[in-house]
């Protein structure tokens, strides 16, 4: 379990970080997600007690992160992509750190395995790739087979392959009872993997709930209908109050109205569909919709004074 309870952090007079709070539960992967600049990865930092906060409190399983005897064999972590600068090994790498908390060989050449590092491991890690550095940073996370896991970004630099083994094994690792907390920029990503998010803009929680209802209470709802009488069915469903967009090639999308009442009314005028399909909006569209007002940096973001 984490707990942020009203966490404050400044630098400057750049509040970063602004009054958080949340509560991320084990057995489920929760995506923490927000614009560029929005104090993700400065809560992160937070939690793993690398930073002070000027208010307020960051727990994992009840304590301080600097309380923890052995912080290892509790929380996992994976910063924000740097490469690990070392002439050693990457199993060496792995070595020495286990060594630190008292964790044994065997538990190296496990984590090396689980990351599919086992050709690389002997190789310098210095050298790796960015996608085989990721791999190394989460095999260094796993190490005190923790139960809590905060990983920044883990999907940063990583293959359509290696995107998918992440996904699985966070998934995975949340099974087992883990707490697996988890930002990254790539919506459709998290949309397959988060089943709850923790969304800020700002330094501030603007939603904490399941994936499902973050996208379904921040997108419109519609329905793709296909019929060879595309000007009737539109007189009909317009007639009810249904909003009507034609795509050409007989192909509407309905908006206003849910998919059965639309296939209700057109078999009562016998209008013949060959095609009904509900779609629900994209997690990308409902983070959009959402953070519109908290995106720091990019077209539309003006400054402070001329929000
Ligand atoms: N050490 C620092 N000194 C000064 N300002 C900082 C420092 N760290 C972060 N900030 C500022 O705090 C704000 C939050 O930064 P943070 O890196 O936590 O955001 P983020 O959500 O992780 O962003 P991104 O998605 O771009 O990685 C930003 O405006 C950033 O410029």
């Amino acid at each position: 379990m984490i707990e942020a309870e009203n966490l404050t952090k400044r630098y400057g007079d750049k509040t970063a970080v602004d009054d958080l709070s949340f509560t991320v539960v084990p057995g489920r992967v929760t995506g923490f997600l927000g614009p560029n600049g929005a104090g993700k990865s400065t809560t992160m930092r937070l939690l793993l007690g690398l930073d002070r906060p000027h208010r307020g409190d960051a727990r994992i399983c009840g304590v301080h992160y600097g309380q923890l005897p052995a912080p290892l064999r509790v929380v996992g972590a994976l910063l924000e992509a740097r490469a690990v600068h070392t002439g050693r090994s990457a199993y060496n790498h792995l070595l020495c750190l286990a060594q630190t908390q008292g964790i044994g060989k065997k538990r190296v050449d496990e984590v090396v395995e689980l990351v599919g590092l086992t050709g690389a491991a002997r190789k310098r890690a210095g050298g790796f790739s960015l996608g085989m550095g990721q791999r190394l940073g989460i095999a260094a996370a796993l190490l005190g087979d923790p139960s809590v896991l905060i990983l920044d970004e883990p999907v940063n630099g990583l293959d359509p392959e290696g995107i998918v083994w992440i996904r699985t094994l966070m998934q995975r690792l949340a099974a087992e009872g883990r707490t697996v907390f988890v930002s990254s920029h790539l919506m459709n990503e998290m949309a397959v993997t988060a089943e709850h998010l923790i969304v800020i803009g700002r330094g501030r929680l603007i939603a904490d709930c399941s994936t499902e209802e973050f996208i379904e209470r921040s997108t419109e709802k519609m329905v793709i209908v296909r019929s060879p009488d595309v000007e009737r069915l539109t007189g009909v469903l317009v007639g009810e109050g249904a909003k009507v967009s034609p795509d050409g090639d007989g192909t509407l999308t309905v908006t206003h109205m849910e998919a059965p009442r639309v296939g209700e009314l057109a078999a009562a005028e016998g209008v013949v569909l060959h095609e009904l399909t509900p779609k629900r909006g994209s997690l990308e569209a409902a983070f959009m919709e959402l953070t519109r007002d908290s995106v720091e940096y990019g077209a539309g973001a003006g400054t402070e004074e001329t929000r």
